[in-house]
């Protein structure tokens, strides 16, 4: 966006409305605004044409010509007729809360799917402005009853968007066919699937690179990460585990992103475990937990269990450590992603849920089980083998009996086959 912008940011008693002005001067930020100046205000509820009261809306255009800003950015959302009725009173471009998420989200989408899906929310967001824009025009020419080319142009956009909505709805289906493929191709896999969310910038991306030695781009910046990355990964025990970096979450999303990246969070969705990560510096920590764990109920996540991972200790020189709270058979873990104290914990923890009721079982594979023996060291259950005289091999197997027996049916082993 690089941009010159003033900031308008209302404080409100009522939590439906309340936002945070730190976040939006990062969220700014994050989608390349230059900040020139920030008005704050407060007020009991929203004005229903400028959203502000007169008064204030007189301070910004007199802030908005003084910085000769471009721009001006609410941190709230706007009706499509607030948003023209203040664009027309300042002089300049309005944009909303949603449409700067929306933004940063065009800017750092990667993949096919995530840039599909970020088109698709603008366009939605646009059909509702750009209509009610147009009526505007229409009353001024004074054409009532008359198809001015006002009129006509707004029935062309109009078509055109609805058919580029159903172009982009045709692609999202395809690919979605060809992510769930593979999805379940991993899943059947049996390896644990592991899911990094957690508040935008609390360090999913870090975490995700030093566990898996991957190179993630990692800011601190707001949405950072848009696509889901998905590696495997070996714990220090030898066991292995699939890990996803997910899309960080923020209070107040916009709905029609939560709609386009529902498909995305399937891969949430589908997780054995959740790596809830949680910025242990941040003032509002606890609230952001809250507000994580009410996306995650309404993408349908909320059952699946849950590591926290309280992260950047470094900052405030805490030890790291680890707690279990028995109510809610819940660890945490608080580490630093960023120098890695307290990974060796996060490892235990990690192991501690792949091996569930792992139990030894000793087994006797013929030469035609290769590929259960493979899967078996793929998942890092084996811990001793030899070779037995019939050509197959004797191996010492930690593994949950449920997960064994599924992996020998799909193989199509008969259980009876081993010791
Ligand atoms: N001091 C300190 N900084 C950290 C630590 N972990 C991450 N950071 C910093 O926090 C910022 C955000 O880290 P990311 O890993 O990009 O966070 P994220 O959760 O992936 O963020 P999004 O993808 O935007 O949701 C970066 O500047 C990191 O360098 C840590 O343990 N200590
Ligand atoms: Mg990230």
């Amino acid at each position: 966006m690089e941009s010159h912008a003033v900031l308008i940011h209302i404080n409100f008693r009522d939590p439906d409305f309340k936002e945070a002005l730190d976040e939006f001067v990062l969220l700014s930020e994050s989608a390349g605004v230059d900040v020139m100046d920030i008005i704050t205000g407060s007020r009991d509820s929203p004005d229903a044409r400028y959203f502000v009261g007169t008064g204030k809306a007189e301070e910004i255009r007199d802030c908005v010509q003084r910085n000769n800003a471009p721009l001006a950015i609410f941190n709230h959302d706007l009706s499509p007729a607030q948003e023209r009725n203040l664009e027309q009173f300042l002089q300049c471009r309005v944009l909303d809360r949603s449409g700067l998420i929306l933004d940063i989200f065009a800017q750092r989408a990667r993949t096919y799917e995530g840039k599909l899906q970020v088109e698709l929310a603008q366009l939605q967001h646009l059909s509702t402005r750009l209509i009610r824009g147009w009526t505007h025009l229409e009353r001024q020419k004074g054409g009532i009853g008359l198809r001015g080319p006002g009129e006509t142009q707004l029935e062309t956009d109009r078509r055109l968007i609805g058919q580029r909505i159903k172009a982009i709805h045709g692609r999202l289906d395809k690919v979605r066919g060809q992510r769930e493929q593979s999805g379940k191709q991993r899943r059947e896999s049996s390896t644990p699937v592991m899911s990094l969310i957690g508040y935008t910038n609390a360090g999913k991306s870090t975490l995700f690179n030093h566990l898996t030695g991957a190179g993630v781009y990692a800011a601190n910046k707001l949405f950072a990460t848009l696509d889901p990355t998905i590696r495997r990964c070996e714990l220090a025990s030898g066991r292995a585990v699939v890990l996803s970096d997910t899309v960080g979450f923020i209070r107040h999303i916009p709905h029609d992103l939560i709609a386009a990246f529902r498909a995305t969070l399937e891969e949430t969705r589908q997780s054995d475990v959740l790596l809830h990560v949680v910025d242990s510096n941040d003032a509002e920590r606890e609230a952001r937990i809250e507000q994580v764990n009410s996306v995650l109920s309404e993408i349908g996540a909320g059952h699946i269990p849950q590591i926290l991972i309280y992260n950047k200790i470094d900052q405030e020189d805490l030890a790291p450590r680890m707690d279990y709270d028995a109510g809610n058979q819940r660890f945490s873990i608080w580490l630093s992603a960023q120098n890695g104290s307290g990974m060796g914990l996060l490892h235990e923890v990690l192991d501690r849920h792949v091996r569930g009721n792992a139990e030894r079982h000793e087994l006797h594979l013929p030469p035609t089980a290769g590929k259960l023996r493979a899967e078996l060291f793929e998942l890092g259950a084996v811990r001793e083998e030899q070779t037995s005289d019939d050509g197959g091999w004797l191996l010492k197997v930690d593994l949950d009996s449920r997960q064994l027996h599924k992996l020998m049916h799909t193989d199509g082993i008969d259980p009876g086959m081993l010791q």
